[in-house]
């Protein structure tokens, strides 16, 4: 039998407060090396990448969402179809930072789920003197979270790829995870 060389498709969100550097990650791992210093805020953008990890190759389709505040309501296109949430804040912004769990109560309400495959990604390490967030911090939220968790920066093109990797991760778990090892049975005894 032929191994099966099919791709999945997978639709992901990425989400955060405005000028975390959505668009910057995404143009970074969409077409590197690509980085502007200018800011143009995002309406919806859209981008794809076809990436082969852990042995699977998948389509991956990329929205580029608008920056949500506190009180946007959150758009309901992107509560149902999606596959995984890249949920950005900026390590300079605390204000940013507790954006991510507002948007993902939002994400788990709309959908109605009580989990959805997401990594929080801390933005923007290159500034790491402007901190306000500590690492520390950030890998707790996600663990509260259930979620991936990695710092970034899209500026110095670091941990780009890895954010995204840990999105398919996350979403391999949740859709297709590795089979279990065959155990050993009482037949397989001696067996050679
Ligand atoms: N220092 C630094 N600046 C960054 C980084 N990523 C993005 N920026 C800058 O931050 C600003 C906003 O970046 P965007 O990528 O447009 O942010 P966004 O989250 O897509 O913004 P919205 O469209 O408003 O939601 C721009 O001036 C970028 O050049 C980074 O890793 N480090």
């Amino acid at each position: 039998m032929s191994a099966d060389t099919s791709s999945m498709k997978r639709k992901v969100v990425i989400m955060g407060s405005p000028s975390v550097g959505k668009t910057s990650l995404t143009q970074q791992y969409v077409s590197p090396p690509t980085y502007n210093a200018s800011y143009y805020p995002t309406i919806e953008d859209t981008a794809h990448k076809t990436v082969t990890h852990n042995g699977i190759q998948y389509e991956c389709e990329i929205i580029d969402s608008a920056g949500l505040e506190e009180y946007s309501l959150f758009p309901g296109k992107y509560g149902l179809g999606v596959h995984g949430y890249m949920l950005v804040y900026a390590i300079t912004s605390r204000q940013s930072f507790e954006m991510i769990p507002i948007i993902h109560d939002k994400i788990l309400d709309y959908a109605g789920l009580e989990k959805v495959p997401c990594v929080v990604v801390g933005q923007k390490t290159d500034l790491d003197g402007e901190r306000a967030v500590t690492t520390t911090e950030g890998e707790a939220l996600a663990k509260k979270l259930n979620a991936g968790f990695i710092e970034s920066s899209a500026k110095d093109n670091k941990n780009v790829v890895k954010a995204f990797d840990a999105l398919l991760l996350e979403m391999q778990k949740e859709y297709n995870p590795a089979p279990e090892k065959k155990k050993s049975s009482w037949w397989s005894w001696g067996a050679k």
